[in-house]
């Protein structure tokens, strides 16, 4: 973030009824959501009448601009903070104006700049809350979607796309109401935790009193000195398989929606899945590997030497018996023939209070043209995949990806064209 110098630093005069409006802020939502975003919005400092340019010359800048959102196929960076949001409103208008008033901060936000430059006026809260302050872009990328709650709530039944559907019920779900669903999502991807934690704050902050934040998860990965695949919490490689992030014309089979308001979007399904480290740190690695049909250390399937090698998941040994376990988590997802992008990150969040446990595991995040594509690979996982000894799903959401903004629009704004 740039640090703001002293000719940026501007101390903006605040009118009697602003400051009320803003004193309302945290202390009475309520208050600021029965008036207008634009209001609050210009009263806290921002300048959202313009539209903001992608930044040239930022360092670790991912571009906002484009066909399709940032933080789908943009590289994998080291941290995610995501957040499921319930809207407290229930007009599509004021969906309209929050897009409308976001769009410029996310931009700004992805720039490596802050909300507003820094007030010393030290009479009023700051327009940023400032613990970016001195971090750069860190390749932020902002990812903005629509659950299907919100299509209810907004009374625009007849523009949720057929596909955005609540996920079914699988066999071994045991979720929990305070990790599942939403009305929208924020996935906030950079390689600092604190620059990723500060614009889903932000931008929730500059909305109050029409969003609110209903669960989120931090996450991490961590990459291997020299580059490759990160290690999840099991310690093996994960994302080796996966669709090519510029293969566009497989990303068109796999990835990104041709049809409709959401035309150059996708589905987003986010789980998120207990990983119980203590039995898995019990198990001996040849059943630890057996769990996936992968070797640990190369990454390698069996039967091969290295991490990318092709493989048969039907091939079988001298003895008849499948080279990869057909119980092993990569054969049975293999085998449901669908595609997917996984984008997921490891999350360490204390113990849990009823076992002492490392409440610990995967934030799975994977993008699809069709949530249908992820329903297909659980249910192929089923019962059978031998994983479930070691893992419990507890939190699950599936958000529409808005397609990509061009400059001089805003997000959402093909949903809006449909109305
Ligand atoms: C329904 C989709 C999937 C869920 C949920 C899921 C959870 C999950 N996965 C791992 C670890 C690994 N997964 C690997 C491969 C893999 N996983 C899925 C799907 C889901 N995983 C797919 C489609 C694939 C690729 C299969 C293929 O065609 O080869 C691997 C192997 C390495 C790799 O390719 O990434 C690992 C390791 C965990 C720990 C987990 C939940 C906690
Ligand atoms: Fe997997």
């Amino acid at each position: 973030m740039i640090a703001p110098n002293d000719e940026k630093r501007s101390i903006k005069k605040i009118s009697r009824r602003d400051m009320l409006k803003l004193t309302g802020i945290g202390a009475a939502g309520a208050a600021i959501g029965a008036s207008g975003l634009g209001g609050v919005m210009k009263a806290m400092g921002y300048d959202v009448s313009e539209p903001v340019a992608d930044s040239t010359t930022a360092s670790n800048k991912a571009n906002f601009y484009g066909k399709h959102q940032s933080g789908i196929t943009t590289p994998v960076q080291t941290n995610i903070y995501f957040a499921s949001l319930d809207v407290l409103f229930s007009t599509k208008n004021d969906l309209q104006e929050l897009f409308k008033q976001w769009t410029p901060l996310v931009v700004r936000l992805m720039n490596g700049e802050l909300m507003v430059d820094l007030t010393t006026n030290t009479r009023i809260p700051t327009g940023d809350t400032g613990e970016a302050v001195g971090l750069d872009a860190s390749n932020l990328t902002i990812t903005i979607g629509a659950g299907p709650s919100l299509f209810d709530k907004l009374s625009i039944q007849h523009l949720k796309p057929a596909e955005l559907e609540d996920l079914p019920h699988f066999p071994k779900d045991q979720l929990q109401k305070e990790f599942t669903g939403g009305d929208l999502c924020i996935q906030a991807c950079a390689d600092d935790p604190q620059v990723a934690f500060h614009a889903v704050r932000n931008l929730v902050r500059a909305a109050s009193g029409k969003v609110q934040i209903k669960w989120s998860q931090a996450g991490f990965n961590s990459f291997p000195a020299g580059g490759g695949t990160p290690l999840n919490l099991f310690a093996f490689k994960d994302g080796t398989v996966n669709p090519a992030i510029t293969d566009e014309k497989d990303l068109n089979k796999v990835v990104w929606v041709d049809k409709g308001w959401l035309k150059g979007g996708t589905y987003l399904v986010a789980r998120k899945i207990q990983m119980h480290l203590e039995t898995w740190d019990r198990t001996s690695l040849k059943d630890q590997e057996a769990t996936f049909g992968r070797y640990r250390d190369s990454g390698a399937p069996f039967g091969k030497t290295k991490e990318f090698d092709d493989f048969d998941v039907e091939a079988k040994d001298s003895n008849g018996d499948y080279i990869m376990p057909d119980t092993s988590h990569v054969h049975l997802a293999r085998k449901s023939g669908a595609r997917i992008l996984r984008r997921s990150y490891s999350y360490a969040s204390g113990v849990m209070s009823n076992t002492g446990a490392h409440d610990a595991g995967l934030i799975f995040i994977s993008f699809q043209k069709d949530p249908a594509q992820f329903t297909t690979v659980q249910n192929s996982l089923g019962r059978l995949d031998k994983m479930n000894e070691y893992v419990t799903h507890r939190g699950s959401a599936v958000f529409a990806c808005f397609p990509g903004v061009q400059k001089g629009s805003y997000l959402g704004e093909a949903l809006f064209n449909a109305l």
